[in-house]
């Protein structure tokens, strides 16, 4: 019900100002981005134009060179240390094969929340149900179809209640069957759980079904050149249409096959 009142403003996630990186070549440079809570956000750029470089910074796996994170609203880091928590979704499942797929979720539990083994295990458990896994606990990872094995990762990074919870490319690797089965699935737990998502794809066509929000990235170093609101779109098929041009023309640059000023303009 509209009662007139001006809604609450929503608090943000994720602030990332002047963020940059650079390896032998410049990845991010002066990259700003704001996510609100509770956002579901697809990064969609070509390949090695920076996503998977943005995440693991996210992940305080690689340290930025330059630029100030804020999750929640403090900086992601502090002395060196991970001050927040955050859930990371790889392309492959990467659990370990010797634990179960329930001692899988409840090392990462231990790793990050600081919980009794009693406590990790029913945590672990209601993950696992969330994820559709519930009566594979105690299965081994090779014994779990792919599309399994993934919905166990999920579980694992879902399982420590993260404030950002960043995919990278999670569903690539799986059929087209398997690929929508998990994008339903992951929509249903995003509402269900209300978890701010950073989601990087290559396909347009997951990005708007799954996003609430689509950023396309430019060629490096890497920068927003699009937003768009899938639900707010009257046309989405033009500017599907749009984005894969964009797209490829950033492609086209990142391989060096075009020059700046030829690239697309927006
Ligand atoms: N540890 C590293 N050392 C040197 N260069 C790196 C390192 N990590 C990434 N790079 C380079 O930084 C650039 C961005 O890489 P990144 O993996 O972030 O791109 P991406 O957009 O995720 O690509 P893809 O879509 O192919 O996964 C690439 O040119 C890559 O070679």
């Amino acid at each position: 019900m509209n009662t007139g009142a001006p809604a609450a403003p929503k608090s943000q996630a994720l602030v990332i100002r002047r963020l940059t990186k650079r390896y032998v070549v410049s990845v991010l440079d002066n990259f700003d981005l704001t996510v609100d809570d509770g956002e579901f956000v697809c990064l969609l750029g070509p390949n090695g134009c920076g996503k998977t470089t943005l995440l693991r910074i996210l992940a305080g796996i690689e340290t930025p060179d330059s630029g100030d994170v804020l999750v929640h609203g403090s900086p992601l880091h502090e002395r060196n240390r991970l001050t927040h928590r955050i859930g990371y979704v790889f392309q492959e499942p990467r659990l370990l094969p010797w634990k179960s797929v329930r001692d899988n979720v409840m090392l990462a539990i231990k790793n990050v929340c600081r919980v009794d083994s009693s406590r990790s295990r029913s945590l672990a458990q209601d993950f696992l149900r969330l994820v559709g896994l519930s009566g594979f606990e105690d299965y081994f990872p090779n014994r779990l179809s792919g599309g399994m094995q993934q919905r166990a990762s999920i579980a694992r990074a879902l399982a420590v209640q993260p404030e950002l919870l960043l995919m990278d490319e999670p569903f690539s690797a799986l059929d087209p069957e398997n690929r929508r089965i998990l994008q339903d699935e992951l929509l249903r737990i995003w509402r269900e759980t209300g978890v701010t998502v950073l989601f990087v794809t290559h396909s347009v066509d997951e990005a708007f079904r799954l996003a609430s929000r689509v950023l396309v990235l430019s060629a490096r170093p890497t920068r927003i050149l699009l937003e768009i609101r899938p639900d707010r779109e009257t046309d989405v098929h033009t500017t599907k249409q749009r984005v894969l041009e964009i797209f490829a023309e950033q492609v086209r640059l990142q391989q060096g096959l075009t020059t700046p000023a030829q690239a697309v303009t927006i």
